[in-house]
């Protein structure tokens, strides 16, 4: 049978869904904050599923972008980023300077147009594998594990958020202290089954975070245990709190801000290891390996980290490394420089997870588990959500990505974001901060 994988119509639906009131370095999650979905129809009437970014500064670009795509085989990937480079993205949107909501690291042209090519990638993956009758992992050659393992995503976190706010309320409670830390912690595992964890830092001083992890290592000894601080931290810290934590980390994640302070730190880690190796004194510092979604996020970015041994781990994220393929071609450049990979996660819904799982299924060398924020949504546009069980996601063999569209639920998420007055439109955590404490700035780097 002859199919027609040509794209007749190309649905962009910005919604905002709930978040709850998570801390990050800076500032506080919004109540609400925007994803795009998209959704790619062929001529038999196939529809394609996709996720990414829903600020104004994506859905500008992906709304040409969809305009382009009309006419077009699902088949023809490679011609999606053709097309991207045709996509203008307006230019104030854009800096080499890490991003006030995100923390996605640089936010240059190319890096937009990525984040909203990937969406659409993956929605014409799922397309053709719907049409074929085949998995996303089998269009990408192939799953090389039945199951993808996550680590439980651990936030210092209010109870609720700032009084008067409209939010949803969510039963997770405060997490402010490293009590708190090991309470979500327990929570996270006896409901998910997770077994590494990852506490987002940079909130607090960092002795603080560290009495937290050390109670986390009390808690569940033998367990991985990350601390990602987004940059926030001078060199001399980095590797104080890599004295301090040396002997439990899996990993520190973006201690410092950018490649050049990376790479100091990762001088100074090696620098232990050589004494530790000459007379042993290194300290618990001498193993630590640094791992980052900050400061590798482009290609344009892998050549100054990897000469300057700046990082041992790569967090790769398919959204903004362009797609599913390109988070393939990522990983076979780690594994020819002898770094690692795994995976790094914003807020995002069913739909970016199952493309996660769909990827991370093919890459042979997955050295960790995946983060995810997906626990922290209780709003999906599926009809049924993804499980998480003993911390693993089964990865489906059903054709596409094997999930399904809620109409209802989507509409009503729309709802939501056309009757917002732009406020929430754009995410921005120090916005969202300023709304409890109005003298909140976002802090100037190295904060600690
Ligand atoms: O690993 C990371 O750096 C992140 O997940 C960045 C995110 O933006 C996270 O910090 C958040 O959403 O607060
Ligand atoms: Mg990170």
């Amino acid at each position: 049978m002859t199919r027609d994988l040509t794209i007749t119509e190309v649905r962009l639906t910005p919604i905002l869904v709930a978040d709850p009131p998570l801390l990050n370095t800076q500032g506080v999650h919004q109540p609400y904050t925007p994803r795009l979905i998209v959704e790619v129809v062929t001529a038999d009437g196939v529809t394609g599923l996709g996720e990414t970014y829903g600020d104004t500064k994506y859905l500008e670009p992906a709304r040409s972008f969809a305009e382009k795509l009309v006419g077009r085989q699902v088949s023809d990937l490679n011609g999606l980023f053709v097309l991207a480079d045709e996509v203008a993205v307006d230019g104030s949107q854009v800096s080499g300077q890490v991003d006030v909501g995100g923390l996605r690291g640089v936010q240059t042209a190319d890096k937009l147009r990525l984040s909203v090519v990937s969406a659409f990638e993956v929605a014409c993956l799922d397309a053709l594998g719907k049409a074929l009758g085949l998995p996303v992992h089998a269009l990408l050659g192939g799953k090389v594990r039945d199951a993808v393992e996550y680590s439980a995503y651990l936030f210092y976190k209010w109870a609720d958020h700032p009084a008067g706010v409209a939010c949803e309320k969510d039963d997770w409670g405060a997490a402010v202290d490293p009590a708190g830390v090991v309470e979500q912690a327990r929570r996270f595992k006896e409901r998910y089954g997770f077994t590494s964890f990852k506490l987002k830092g940079g909130v607090f001083p960092p002795e603080e975070e560290i009495a937290a992890v050390r109670a986390l290592a009390q808690a569940f000894p033998g367990h991985p245990l990350r601390l990602d601080p987004n940059g926030a931290w001078s060199v001399a810290t980095s590797l104080k709190v890599a004295d301090e934590l040396g002997d439990v980390l899996e990993y520190l994640e973006d201690p410092a801000l950018g490649t050049a302070a990376m790479a100091e730190v990762a001088a100074g880690l090696k620098g232990a290891a050589r004494s530790a190796s000459d007379n042993g004194s290194g300290g618990r510092r001498a193993g630590v390996r640094l791992a980052t979604n900050m400061c590798v996020t482009t290609f344009a970015e892998i050549e100054e980290a990897f000469t300057k041994g700046a990082v041992q781990v790569v967090l790769s994220d398919h959204h903004y490394w362009g797609g599913l393929r390109n988070t393939r071609e990522l990983a076979a450049i780690c594994r020819t420089f002898g770094v690692e990979v795994s995976m790094h996660s914003n807020t995002h819904l069913g739909i970016s997870l199952a493309a996660m799982t769909h990827v991370a299924s093919t890459v042979p060398d997955l050295h960790h588990a995946c983060d995810s924020h997906y626990p922290w949504q209780s709003e999906d546009v599926l009809t049924e959500r993804l499980v998480f069980e003993n911390g693993v996601v089964r990865v489906s063999d059903a054709p596409g990505l094997g999930v399904e569209l809620d109409r209802d639920r989507l509409e009503f998420l729309h709802r939501r974001w056309l009757d917002d007055d732009g406020t929430l439109r754009d995410r921005d955590d120090a916005a969202a901060m300023r709304v409890a404490d109005p003298e909140w700035v976002t802090p100037a780097v190295p904060r600690w």
